[in-house]
């Protein structure tokens, strides 16, 4: 059924070429050394059997829980450069012949490959995502009961607003009576505020143990600032005898990441909290939803309490996970094209809000948990950001053109195709970060001068390569020296930031935490590493304690999700490799570009940024079929 260059494949042929596509760089040691142990495990090495598990393997390394048979590129099925290995059988024979291998199984079976239909998984994967399903498909259809008055709570929280439909008041009416809502908007839509106001209409009916969480540390801490900066909005605007001052003083602001609210043991890789021990409380609300990815939605799932709500908030356009799965792009996938709700469902949201809506499905889905916000209030709507952040988001080329054409001050560009971009790139960075270097040498608060840091970054598209995160870090250090504002002739020098790498749970800090070294008062030969903390407190660490950790003038665009920045510069690699060009898509750019609040900078070339903007990233998942098209 196999043929490799030209001839039937055997198995000693398709290991030697394996071995081979490895030295090349086309595949990893990591997926061919799982095909040849399974293949040794189950006695058998057949090359259809080898070939199932190198591609499971590489599409988990490429953040895809499963590998879609029908997707398969028969002629090449392990997509090289040059097509030496072709499956010769059709669709339906190739799924019939990798059901019969011994390692694969159906979903009820104990094989560590498990065929669902169309798509082959591992085991593991198979079980988050039919648990994560199963669990969210319930918690979609479980109604709770609402406060008496929500009509007229809903009227006090939402003072008749600009927009003739409130997409926000909707979304509060929607989640009221839910178990599971889901928020989703891009940034500044309000998700905040609405989720704010929604906790707090929950609050008024009965007392709530509200949990807030975030996928990182930087996430929490700004999910914290903004319910902080919510509530006091709302201390000042609402004015309803319903609603005491009290009632919005008591709502909670401290956020954690989701593994500390988990509990996770360092020590064996396990988390406190499961189905056996689940969480102590009424409601989670989780932020940056789309940072959550497939096994750990699995862990949240399982360990929280069967009452409880559940509360996603995030941006579905954003960058999908760093590990396998696109679970809440899958969760929104039923309603991309707008809102999603049933008969029963509009008819409520009219009872609670007299806003009249068509109802647009009869078998819902998840439609009647989604309330998609689309009106950014950060963006002024004929603002280069927002307009360039929107075009990209549609795909639209001749959108993308005409926002760049309009010459934004907002927006500028720096053309890639020689090196006296990544020149034009430096300079800048050296010009943003001479501020907070100023600052320092000034002796300015430590709080003042991670402010002035946190102005202004680099995102790359990659880490390694001259336009990549190493590349650029050190072409920013040397610019910096030669300027006379730090002296890297150390490894740790005053005003070297750094990214934190790993988790260190007894020194309180996270995998992307980012601090800066500064001397300390009165011994300016000591530094420390200073970070701001979520409750806005500087924790001081010694350099040599830090866990593994690298310099930070740039950083990636997957590490910046959940953070913001008043001025972002974006470098693209002028000439990018094929896979390259691959992992840059319209998520990327997107998410790069909605980190900016009110500059963004892009090093490129036009026929990159345009190619990107048409690759939507897409993963092979079965999560979005089974919460929208199964029972
Ligand atoms: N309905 C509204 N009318 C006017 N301003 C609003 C409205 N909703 C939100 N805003 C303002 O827009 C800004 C962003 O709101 P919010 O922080 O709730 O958005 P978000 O979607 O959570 O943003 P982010 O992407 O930063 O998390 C805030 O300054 C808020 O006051």
């Amino acid at each position: 059924m196999i043929e490799l260059s030209g001839k039937p494949c055997s198995s000693d042929a398709l290991k030697a070429q394996l071995k081979l596509w490895q030295s090349q760089g086309e595949l990893s040691a990591l997926d061919r050394h799982f095909a040849l142990q399974m293949a040794e495990l189950h006695s058998d090495d057949s090359p259809l059997m080898l070939l199932m598990c190198v591609l499971v393997s590489r599409q988990l390394s490429r953040q895809h829980p499963c590998l879609d048979l029908s997707a398969l590129m028969l002629g090449n099925p392990m997509g090289t450069r040059q097509a030496q290995l072709r499956i010769l059988a059709d669709y339906p024979a190739l799924l019939g012949a990798v059901a019969n291998l011994d390692a694969v199984g159906s979903p009820d079976e104990n094989k560590p490959l498990i065929l669902e239909g169309k798509r082959l998984y591992l085991k593991r994967y198979q079980g988050f995502e039919s648990r994560v399903a199963a669990r969210l498909n319930a918690m979609a259809g479980t109604e709770l009961s609402t406060h008496a008055h929500t009509a007229a709570l809903l009227e006090a929280l939402f003072p008749v607003g600009k927009e003739a439909i409130d997409w926000q008041k909707i979304a509060v009416a929607t989640a009221a009576g839910k178990q599971l809502t889901v928020i989703t908007g891009g940034p500044g839509t309000g998700k905040t505020t609405t989720v704010t106001k929604l906790l707090l209409l929950l609050s008024l009916s009965s007392s709530l143990n509200i949990r807030m969480v975030a996928p990182t540390g930087k996430a929490a801490a700004r999910l914290s600032e903004s319910i902080k900066a919510s509530k006091q909005r709302l201390t000042q605007e609402l004015n309803s005898p319903l609603i005491s001052q009290d009632a919005i003083a008591s709502l909670p602001e401290d956020a954690s990441t989701l593994h500390r609210l988990l509990g996770f043991q360092p020590g064996n890789h396990k988390f406190r909290h499961h189905r056996d021990n689940p969480l102590d409380l009424d409601l989670l609300l989780v932020d940056e939803a789309s940072m959550v990815d497939l096994p750990m939605m699995d862990r949240l799932l399982d360990a929280l309490p069967g009452h409880a709500r559940l509360i996603l908030l995030g941006d579905q356009d954003q960058l999908a996970s760093v590990e396998a799965g696109a679970v809440l792009a899958d969760i929104c996938e039923g309603a991309r094209q707008g809102y999603r709700y049933s008969a029963v469902q509009t008819a409520r949201i009219e009872g609670l809000t007299g806003t009249k809506l068509a109802p647009r499905a009869d078998a819902p889905g998840l439609g009647d948990n989604l309330c998609r916000l689309l009106h950014s209030h950060r963006f002024a709507e004929d603002a280069g950001i927002g307009q360039l952040a929107m075009a990209v988001n549609e795909g639209d080329k001749e959108k993308v053109a005409a926002v760049w054409q309009k010459n934004y001050a907002e927006l500028s560009w720096i053309p890639g195709d020689n090196s006296d971009g990544l020149a034009a790139l430096v300079q800048l960075a050296k010009s943003a970060y001479s501020e907070y270097l100023q600052a320092m040498k000034q002796q300015a608060e430590p709080k003042t001068i991670l402010q002035k840091y946190n102005e202004f970054r680099v995102l790359c598209a990659m880490k390694n390569g001259e336009y990549g995160v190493d590349g650029i870090n050190r072409a920013i250090t040397a610019a910096l020296a030669r300027a006379g504002l730090i002296e890297p002739s150390q490894e740790f020098y005053a005003g070297r930031p750094v990214m934190i790498q790993s988790n260190d749970y007894s020194l309180g800090l996270f995998n992307g935490d980012i601090g800066i070294l500064l001397p300390v008062e009165g011994d300016n030969q000591r530094l420390m590493t200073h970070f701001i903390q979520s409750d806005g407190q500087v924790l001081k660490v010694l350099p040599a304690r830090l866990p593994g950790h690298e310099t930070c003038y740039a950083m990636t665009v997957h590490k910046s999700q959940g953070s913001e920045f008043a001025s972002v510069a974006l470098s693209l690699p002028p000439q990018p490799t094929p896979s390259q060009q691959s992992l840059i898509g319209r998520e990327l750019i997107y998410t790069a570009i909605t980190r900016a609040k009110s500059k963004f900078t892009c090093l490129g070339t036009e026929a990159l940024f345009e190619a990107a903007t048409q690759r939507r990233t897409e993963r092979a998942s079965g999560l979005a079929d089974r919460l929208w098209h199964e029972d």
